[in-house]
């Protein structure tokens, strides 16, 4: 048996035709929704991603602008671009990309959005929001690659309802929102969170029928874990060097011998990373939509 693809880069498109529809509709009632980012620093991968983020943003007709800050800044100077990012009504909406240097707060930074502005639904009142809605449909933004974990498996006619699902990795942007979205009413679905530090984590994976691999940690999701005919998402991210090469390339956290046994997996490239994109811009657009209604 060779796994299903659960082609991220595909799903990307159509929601990104669909967005476009939407945009228009709203420049027909003269708002255009305006995406900022804030990249502190110069590192490459994020660089590469924030550039991403203007790509997708001028593909489906939002407004971009780019706020870019250097390593050394201070946490003083940061939280001054984001109150003018707030008070900027050409921003509907806007990200800070992470990680941040070691010498910010991150927590403290992710407070100073304002919460009808974030992009990422990483403020503690969107996050909170999400916790605090069980039952009724998306009204606030939430976290772009857990919502594009969901939309992925969904529009491959895949449901979450009843299915155990294990998530590992507990990070901010992916392990700790995924569970409170998706045991919503609306998914159903049963989560268990475990992490690098979890004591049995192969027994905990041998028992899901949706594995999300979020931990960062290349490999870490062997064959042997896997549930024959599961759900396998490889949300993961390590830089290798090819040693022939002498490249850089992404490796995920999932060992590709998993296709052999899972019934679907991510790709990784061209899986979650491409929904992750699709996502903030349907956030935006809904901001945007909300914000005018
Ligand atoms: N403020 C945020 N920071 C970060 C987030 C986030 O959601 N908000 N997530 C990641 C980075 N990220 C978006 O910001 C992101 C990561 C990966 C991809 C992607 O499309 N990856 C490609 C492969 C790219 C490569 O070869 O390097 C893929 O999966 O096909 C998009 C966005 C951390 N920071």
């Amino acid at each position: 048996m060779t796994a299903q693809i659960l082609n991220g880069t595909a799903a990307a498109a159509t929601i990104k035709a669909e967005l476009t529809v939407r945009v228009a509709a709203l420049a027909e009632r003269g708002i255009v929704p305006g995406l900022a980012t804030v990249l502190v620093g110069a590192d490459p991968g994020s660089q590469w991603y924030v550039a991403g983020k203007h790509r997708d943003c001028a593909e489906v007709g939002i407004a971009s602008i780019k706020r870019e800050l250097p390593e050394s800044v201070t946490q003083e100077e940061l939280e001054a671009v984001l109150a003018e990012l707030n008070a900027d009504p050409d921003c509907t909406g806007y990200i800070v990309q992470l990680p941040l240097p070691k010498h910010i707060d991150t927590d403290r930074i992710l407070e100073c959005i304002d919460p009808d502005k974030d992009a990422d639904g990483l403020h503690p009142t969107n996050l909170g929001r999400l916790v605090l809605n069980a039952n009724s449909e998306i009204s606030s933004p939430l976290p772009c690659t857990p919502r594009g974990v969901i939309e992925l498996v969904e529009r491959n006619g895949l449901s979450w309802a009843g299915k155990h699902v294990v998530v590992v990795g507990r990070g901010v942007t992916v392990g700790r929102p995924i569970g409170p979205l998706l045991t919503r009413r609306e998914f159903n679905a049963t989560v268990t969170l475990t992490h690098t530090g979890t004591t049995d984590l192969g027994a905990e994976l041998r028992r899901a029928d949706v594995i999300v691999a979020a931990a960062g940690v290349a490999g870490i999701v062997r064959a042997e874990d896997v549930k024959p005919g599961a759900i396998v998402l490889d949300v993961g991210v390590s830089r290798t060097t090819d040693p022939e090469t002498g490249k850089s390339r992404v490796v995920g956290d999932v060992d590709p011998s998993v296709a052999a046994v899972a019934a679907w997996v991510s790709p990784n490239p061209g899986g979650v990373g491409p929904m992750t994109r699709a996502l903030l811009l349907k956030n935006v657009v809904e901001m945007a939509e909300r914000a005018s209604a």
